[in-house]
């Protein structure tokens, strides 16, 4: 069998006047190398779609983080200038395209934007800003220059007994990056909270009655996908989900014929 292909939703980017639409290398590598399944760039649309079109050819998806905010208009709320940067045209892609693949059964890994985008898919909300609140530390992506830095782990995060996550790394403490500003506020209805942060940021979540791996995680797991054992471990986890998906695909094989 050819390697498994995963879905993964494109940012819009400005680079030399052009747009792009671009992925971090990071997903892609973490894929290949942790997931053991080969990436697809999927453009962003506002307009346009055919969702299913793509999933009829994949066999997973993997939501990236990205710098840009799900606009609050799709969780009710208007927006301020300060709620941006915006990207509707991921937003317009990545939010269908989640809530297919898990109609679908078709394995899902959502990261940092993901998560939001999933909870926001499913009818949750998100809170902005959340190292203003009180109680609530600071998340955000460590302000030096170097990527190691940035994506360096130094947060713990808590596993819930029972969770599906705790069937993959292990229930109870991990320790993980942090680099967002935004976080669950009211979970979906459909979402259950797999991980919490001390200060009771959620951490992961996963579908609740999902027929295939639906997984969300507000840190980054594909930048040490290669070298961190529970970042390893999640990464492995959804590439076999991604195999028994493809697998299940194949046309049986003929029946014997009788002599
Ligand atoms: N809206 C989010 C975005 C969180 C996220 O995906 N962060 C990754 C940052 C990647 C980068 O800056 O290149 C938020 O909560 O801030």
């Amino acid at each position: 069998m050819t390697k498994p292909i995963v879905a993964i939703p494109a940012d819009i980017r400005s680079l030399d006047g052009a747009t792009w639409h671009a992925v971090q290398h990071q997903y892609v590598r973490a894929a290949l190398n942790a997931a053991g399944v080969m990436a697809f760039v999927i453009p962003a649309f506002e307009e346009g779609y055919d969702t299913d079109a793509i999933l009829d050819r994949v066999d997973g998806v993997l939501v990236s983080g990205s710098a840009s905010n799900v606009h609050p208009s799709l969780y009710g709320i208007e927006a301020t200038e300060a709620d941006g940067p915006f990207d509707p045209a991921r937003d317009a892609t990545s939010l269908p395209l989640i809530r297919r693949a898990i109609d679908r059964a078709i394995p899902l890994l959502a990261i940092c934007r993901g998560i939001q985008e999933l909870n926001v898919a499913l009818g949750g909300s998100l809170a902005s800003e959340i190292q203003e609140q009180p109680g609530i530390w600071d998340h955000r992506k460590p302000d030096i220059g170097d990527r190691d830095g940035m994506y360096a782990i130094r947060q713990s995060v808590f596993i819930k007994e029972g969770s599906c996550i705790a069937g993959i790394v292990g229930a109870g403490e991990i320790r993980v990056n942090s680099l967002h500003r935004q976080a669950i506020a009211k979970t979906a209805p459909r979402l259950q909270v797999e991980a919490t942060a001390e200060d009771g940021t959620i951490e992961a979540v996963s579908v609740i009655d999902a027929k295939a791996f639906a997984i969300g995680v507000q840190w980054h797991p594909e930048y040490w996908a290669e070298t961190d054992r529970p970042s390893n471990k999640l990464f492995t986890a959804f590439g076999d989900a991604v195999r028994d998906y493809a697998a299940s695909k194949l046309p049986a094989p003929p029946a014997q014929a009788i002599a």
